[in-house]
């Protein structure tokens, strides 16, 4: 396999993404890791973590290659304003989009085989006038998908969502039989393609509590879930539920699964999170590029303390590799 070139985007300036940057620069990686961010911040939070990086500038033209430990990569892009660790500026918010604007478009144009984000400030990008739900929305919108699918993995669990970033008053409405069958597709679809799964086992939860209670406790199950199961497993697929929410995470159900499907976010994630919160990533699905991220936001009071955990930043950066990887192979079948 050739050595992959990934991007990081290293997120909002006062939070740990930078911090992040410079800790896996720390580690070797069987790819060139490119960071999106600002050269003289980097340096600077370098200096505050007291640790040493060597600081190579990006070129596009030059083939990828393992630079030794200690090496950052950086791709250079002006701030609007100075950065104080920790302190949040909405005047910085143009600047953390264009990081998520030129890795989006780095990706799409084949510059970079994967990208990983650092976390952002949702807040304070809209604080600037932005409206913005999330990195996975974001990417959707670039990328003009339509539907794209959240799932979050760790050892032995992944999650993924019907719903994302949405007002939990406004569930309910949003789920139907179609946007159901599509999540379910794009989810066994990339579990096949990017993660090895040959016949992707798919456990699908409930809405409502004990999925439903045979429609006493909500319709959602009998009126959208279990149709769009139905038609799903017609097309081969093994995807079996609606399972209760509530019992479904146990060994006896996921040890024979390879990823439950939930209806909304705080369904499945504080389960996914408390089980392997710093070991986890934050994947896009069905998007035309791969998107990985940590599973942490920006952590403002512990930037440039050098106290932070960088387990899922590592693990994010392991899992857009290895995706790398397998989208490798397939082109390679696809091309004999
Ligand atoms: N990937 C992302 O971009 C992403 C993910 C989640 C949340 N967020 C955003 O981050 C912002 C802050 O959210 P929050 O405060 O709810 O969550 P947070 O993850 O920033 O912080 C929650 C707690 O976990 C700690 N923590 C987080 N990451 C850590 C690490 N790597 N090592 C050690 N401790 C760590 C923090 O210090 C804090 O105590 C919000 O705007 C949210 O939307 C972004
Ligand atoms: N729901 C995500 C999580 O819990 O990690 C987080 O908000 C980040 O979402 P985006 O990747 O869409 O920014």
């Amino acid at each position: 396999m050739s050595l992959p070139r990934l991007v990081y985007s290293s997120g909002e300036p006062a939070g740990i993404g930078p911090d992040l940057a410079i800790l896996l620069a720390q580690q070797s990686w069987p790819a060139e890791v490119v960071t999106l961010g600002n050269k003289d911040l980097l340096k600077d939070r370098a200096k505050q973590l007291g640790l040493a990086v060597s600081i190579v500038d990006y070129q596009a033209e030059r083939p990828p290659q393992q630079w030794p430990v200690g090496t950052l990569v950086v791709s250079d892009v002006p701030l609007q304003a100075p950065v104080v660790a920790g302190q949040l500026n909405p005047a910085n918010s143009p600047y953390v989009l264009s990081l998520l604007q030129r890795a989006g478009e780095g990706c799409q144009s084949g510059a970079f085989d994967a990208l990983m984000t650092g976390p952002v400030h949702k807040g304070i990008i809209n604080d600037a006038g932005v409206a913005f739900s999330g990195h996975t929305e974001f990417f959707a919108e670039l990328s003009n998908t339509s539907q794209v699918v959240m799932m979050l993995a760790t050892e032995g669990l992944r999650v993924a969502l019907v719903t994302t970033h949405l007002p939990l008053a406004q569930v309910a409405d949003a789920i139907n039989q179609s946007l159901v069958e599509r999540v379910i597709r794009i989810t066994a679809h990339d579990l096949q393609h990017y993660f090895g799964c040959a016949t992707p086992r798919l456990l699908v939860c409930g809405l409502n509590p004990h999925a439903g209670e045979q429609g006493h406790l909500g319709h959602e199950e009998i009126d959208h879930i279990t149709p769009a199961l139905v038609q799903l497993q017609a097309e081969g697929l093994h995807v079996s539920g609606p399972w209760p929410a509530d019992t479904v995470f146990q060994p006896k159900y996921l040890d024979d699964a390879d990823v439950v499907i939930a209806m909304y976010h705080d369904q499945g994630l504080p389960v996914l999170k408390y089980r392997g919160f710093g070991n986890a990533a934050n994947i896009t699905l069905g998007l035309p590029f791969i998107r990985t991220s940590v599973d942490h936001g920006t952590a403002l009071d512990l930037a440039g303390t050098g106290n932070i955990d960088s387990g899922s930043a590592q693990y994010a950066l392991t899992t857009a590799i290895a995706m790398a990887g397998h989208r490798q192979h397939h082109e390679e079948l696809r091309d004999r």
